[in-house]
């Protein structure tokens, strides 16, 4: 007999629920406690097969309706999200562990999202090209690109299935979205809310399963036309070969290690109150995160110290709970990540200052950690955290931090602090990544591009050149 307490979480195939009917299932746990709180039914190959199939007419469908309309009906789920923030919240809250505060922006950031998605989606012209033969028209015409597989991960599961949902939809696609099976239940609730608000059903589908399984088949089938993943470099290359083999256009949003300059000039009591904060965001689970901070020897112990103060004075504990500030990590795995990384660390000649365990008891526990005199050789400089650890190197000059800075093969966010124009502009020009910040480390925002270069990505997500990653050009030449 089943626990009444754990809720069933079904596929969404063609607007109907798809569950049981002998079917795997696998449990989805509360990060903060260790406990099973529901079930999710795996896809089958033939529903993937089916989605697959489904998404071709719900592209055929969807893609006659006016970017006019698709941005009335994205301008309504973005409504539905906002007045129904507190459901979408706690569900985030208790399958990825976050805090309700956490939760709540993401779901209002996603809510704008989608909404400024729908109006750029009336903005994808075409262009006219000046012919160079007479009685003669040439155009460029843009036409989405057709059925989309997206896969989201477990670390912002509103956010990144709303990025993947959105651009798809606005740019006149239909898509199939496979949300990571951790924290499944807000990306269906979010699915049905396109679904109210007159997205056909057929042209947004919702699949759980084995992850391999489902990439594999999705990328194969003949109605695919694009991929859009978001999740590890390692399984980026994975898919990066299989959408080789069959020709598909693809964007990848992979890891990162977000490398901070911190120069002697730099504002060190602001820069330490915004480093803090940004760190410890999502207990550290963010491709953006703050990771390796080269800090000019001049400031470093100041530096050092009253971040370490910062750190210890956070709260740690259950996302529900208001007290919290930084929530358990998302899955037992993590913990072991932070736990080999740091102890690698210290091999390493690296000092802890703070933090460096988890806690007793359930559920998936980190402290906020602080380790200094990281050497380069350990792994923690070389690969990519996703937790809420923070190791610190002292530099002697700005060209000692670039090449520190540039010398993993990621390239997403980069952060520096100065207060030279000379300064900043040497990092721009030096720094190799696809999202610079400069004195800051504000969140992406859905009318800038979010690209990574190198290991970290392929492609852009958000702004103008998001949606155009979801169109083909066509290129037409009309006489007479
Ligand atoms: N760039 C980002 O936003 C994210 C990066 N990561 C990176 O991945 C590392 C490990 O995360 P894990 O979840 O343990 O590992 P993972 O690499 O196995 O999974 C990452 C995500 O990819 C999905 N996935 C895995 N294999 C897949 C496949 N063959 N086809 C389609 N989707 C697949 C998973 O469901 C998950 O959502 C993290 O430490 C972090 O470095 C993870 C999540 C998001
Ligand atoms: O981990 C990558 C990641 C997660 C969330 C976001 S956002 O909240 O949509 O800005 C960006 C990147």
């Amino acid at each position: 007999m089943r626990d009444n307490h754990i809720y069933q979480v079904p596929l969404l195939i063609n607007g109907q629920d798809v569950t049981g009917e002998g079917r795997e299932r696998r449990p989805i746990v509360n990060p903060a406690t260790g406990e099973t709180i529901g079930e999710l039914t795996l896809a089958s190959v033939a529903d993937i097969d089916l989605a697959a199939e489904t998404a071709q007419a719900g592209f055929e469908e969807w893609r006659r309706r006016t970017p006019l309309e698709r941005a009335n009906i994205l301008s309504v789920v973005a409504l539905a999200m906002r007045s129904d923030v507190e459901r979408l919240a706690s569900l985030l809250t208790s399958e990825q562990g976050k805090t309700l505060k956490e939760a709540r922006g993401e779901v209002l950031g996603s809510a704008d999202l989608v909404q400024w998605l729908g109006e750029e989606g009336k903005r994808v012209y075409g262009r006219v090209v000046p012919s160079r033969f007479s009685n003669m028209e040439q155009l460029v015409l843009l036409d989405p690109v057709g059925p989309v597989a997206a896969f989201s991960a477990w670390n912002y599961p509103i956010s990144l299935a709303a990025r993947k949902i959105g651009h798809a939809l606005a740019a006149g696609c239909s898509v199939v979205i496979k949300p990571a099976e951790e924290c499944p239940s807000a990306v269906l609730a979010l699915a049905r809310m396109f679904h109210a608000a007159g997205v056909p059903p057929a042209a947004l589908q919702v699949l759980f399963g084995h992850p391999a399984q489902v990439s594999e088949r999705l990328i194969a089938s003949p109605h695919i036309r694009k991929i859009t993943f978001t999740g590890s470099t390692s399984v980026g290359r994975h898919l990066a070969t299989l959408a080789g083999a069959a020709l598909k256009k693809v964007t990848f949003e992979l890891g990162g290690h977000a490398p901070v300059i911190v120069m002697d000039d730099a504002d060190i009591d602001a820069f330490v109150e915004a480093a803090v904060a940004s760190k410890y965001r999502n207990a550290g689970q963010i491709c953006t995160s703050p990771s390796r901070f080269f800090v000019h020897e001049r400031v470093y112990q100041r530096t050092v110290d009253a971040f370490v103060q910062r750190a210890k004075a956070l709260t740690v504990g259950n996302g529900a709970d208001s007290a919290t500030d930084m929530g358990p990590l998302a899955q037992g795995r993590r913990v072991s990540a932070m736990e080999e990384l740091t102890h690698d660390a210290l091999t390493h000649g690296g000092r802890i200052l703070t933090g460096g365990a988890g806690r007793s008891g359930a559920g998936y526990f980190w402290q906020p950690t602080v380790l200094a005199d990281v050497s380069a050789e350990a792994r923690l400089m070389r690969e990519e955290p996703f937790g809420p650890v923070a190791a610190f190197q002292p530099v002697a000059s700005l060209d000692d931090a670039l090449r520190a800075a540039n010398s993993t093969e990621y390239g997403l966010a980069g952060y520096a602090f100065t207060s030279t124009i000379e300064g900043a502009r040497r990092i721009q020009e030096g720094l190799r990544v696809g999202i610079l910040g400069l004195n800051t480390f504000t969140p992406s925002v859905p009318e800038m591009p979010f690209a990574g270069v190198r290991d970290s990505g392929i492609g852009a997500a958000m702004g103008y050149e998001g949606l155009m990653e979801h169109m083909n050009v066509k290129a037409v030449f009309r006489a007479g």
